[in-house]
């Protein structure tokens, strides 16, 4: 196996509950600039909770998040976006009566003194799309109303990029979408990790984790059955991390058995 790079973002036995329920339990999570790391797991397994924990929408109660190697608290959304932490929805937040520039720049507008500098966030914003290579978006000043769903989610995500974002995490991002629109969306976060930015991609879709990860992170009933190496598994085996918490074939004894078998691969 080759020697992993650092991690930028590492959770450490992170746990969860919801009064009595406890979601997450001890989960460990890693994840590389330069990678997509693919999050999978079955309805419930606890991919929601634990973005909301990285993006400050929950507190975790207790664990460690290290951000480059430094341990950091994250109490609040606000927190994570100082570290550069986005998260895309799969209900994308856009705001379908604005155009591209528009919602790209939602909240965070730039100004000339009390007048909006249109100039500078349209080329701004078609500088972000050139970075990503996008050119399925022809007009930044349509309306997102008028895009299709994979073009509506490219915008999303360059509004993420925009944001000097250091980790995006994409929520679904394909599961509406038609083949050639998930084929444009996934070269997108291959392209975003290939720019130095660490990609978490969470997804049902197990061709699209094979398409694209670099890693996968498997979670099952709220604890990481393993997070390893794309290379290193097969579908069969994904599926049954999935569907079992463990696989047989990689030696990993079933999640929530009491073993410590952190068979974290991106721990160097
Ligand atoms: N706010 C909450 N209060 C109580 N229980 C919650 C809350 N949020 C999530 N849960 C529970 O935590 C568990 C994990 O949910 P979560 O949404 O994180 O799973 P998921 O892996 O993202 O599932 P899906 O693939 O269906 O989106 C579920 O059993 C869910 O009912």
């Amino acid at each position: 196996m080759s020697t992993s790079p650092s991690p930028l973002l590492e959770l450490s036995r992170i746990n969860k509950s919801f009064g009595p329920v406890q979601v997450l339990r001890d989960v460990d999570f890693t994840v590389t600039a330069g990678e997509v790391t693919a999050l999978v797991g079955d309805n419930g397994a606890g991919k929601s909770t634990l973005v909301k924990c990285v993006s400050g929408i929950y507190s975790i109660d207790s664990g460690i998040v290290f951000y480059d190697g430094e341990p950091i608290s994250i109490n609040g959304p606000r927190d994570a976006a100082d570290r550069g932490i986005e998260v895309v929805y799969q209900d994308l937040a856009l705001c379908d009566n604005l155009d591209v520039v528009q919602n790209m720049f939602l909240g965070r507008e730039r100004r000339t003194g009390l007048v909006l500098d249109e100039a500078t966030m349209e080329e701004l914003a078609a500088e972000t799309l050139a970075g990503l290579s996008v050119r399925t978006v022809k007009s930044l000043r349509q309306p997102v109303s008028s895009l299709s769903g994979g073009q509506r989610q490219t915008v999303a995500i360059a509004k993420a990029v925009l944001w000097n974002s250091n980790v995006v995490i994409l929520d679904e991002p394909t599961a509406a979408l038609g083949v050639a629109q998930t084929g444009q969306v996934l070269e997108l976060a291959r392209r975003m990790a290939d720019n130095g930015l660490a990609v978490v991609l969470i997804s049902h879709n197990m061709n699209d984790v094979f398409a694209v990860a670099d890693r996968v992170a498997a979670l099952y009933l709220g604890r990481m059955a393993a997070q390893v190496p794309i290379t290193e598994v097969t579908h069969a085996q994904v599926v049954e991390l999935i569907t079992a918490g463990r696989s047989g074939d990689l030696g990993l004894p079933a999640a929530g058995s009491g073993d410590d078998y952190g068979l974290n691969g991106a721990r160097g």
